[in-house]
């Protein structure tokens, strides 16, 4: 991995442990259409795919009036967006170790399925803004993760080729992603996966963030 110039980060799963908030305001929407809430690890299974398809797998698992799905969104969206950090936290290790690879003069990228605007927020509000000079979103572009575009137009404007990159994700979502773009993939063990971890193809697996720096320096 020395010669990687640009490493891509996901976001939840990866450097924050999002998983608390997202299951609150899931379960704040459910209330507010009339629903059951969900456990946890529902909606762990959920995360990925962006909030359009938590929303849509949130209404499927809990079942109740009919609902337009952009309403529900609004719902979802209200209750996140007031406090987005309120159970969040930043995995161990990753400040420290985005600090060392920052210094090593790469390219740090944020490259997650939520919005720009929440994640530009979370990043600011956890301290971790700083290390990252590209953030591509959710909507950032006509496409999202597994669609390869994500890292492929990224790769093309910063005038890169797919050899000087790798992705470093949690989920199958990241994996497909990297394959198909053609960049190696480094998987973190701890986040948020919807089958067996061990299904998930990977250059390197890790159980703890601060692992990569070895592989960087
Ligand atoms: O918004 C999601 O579903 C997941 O976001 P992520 O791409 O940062 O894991
Ligand atoms: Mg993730």
């Amino acid at each position: 991995m020395t010669a990687k110039q640009l490493i891509l980060f996901d976001l939840d799963g990866t450097l924050i442990d999002s998983a608390g908030d997202l299951h609150d305001a899931v379960n704040r929407m459910l209330a507010a259409l009339d629903r059951a809430p969900l456990t946890l690890t529902q909606v762990i299974g959920m995360i990925g795919n962006g909030v359009p398809t938590l929303v849509k797998r949130a209404l499927a698992a809990s079942p109740g009036a009919p609902v337009e799905h952009e309403t529900a969104m609004i719902h979802f969206n209200r209750a996140y967006d007031a406090e987005p950090t309120r159970l969040t936290t930043v995995f161990p290790g990753v400040a420290t170790t985005l600090e060392l690879l920052a210094a090593t003069g790469r390219q740090l990228a944020v490259c997650t399925n939520k919005h720009e605007s929440s994640a530009r927020h979370i990043l600011g509000k956890l301290g971790l803004a700083q290390y990252f000079r590209h953030l591509i979103a959710g909507d950032s572009l006509p496409f999202r993760k597994p669609d390869p575009r994500v890292i492929t137009e990224t790769l093309s404007r910063l005038k890169l080729t797919t050899g000087d990159a790798v992705m470093v994700g949690d989920s199958e979502v990241d994996a497909a992603t990297a394959a198909a773009a053609g960049v190696d993939f480094i998987l973190m063990t701890y986040g948020y996966h919807h089958g067996p971890v061990e299904a998930i193809a990977a250059d390197h697996r890790l159980d703890r963030f601060a692992d990569l720096a070895p592989l960087f320096v």
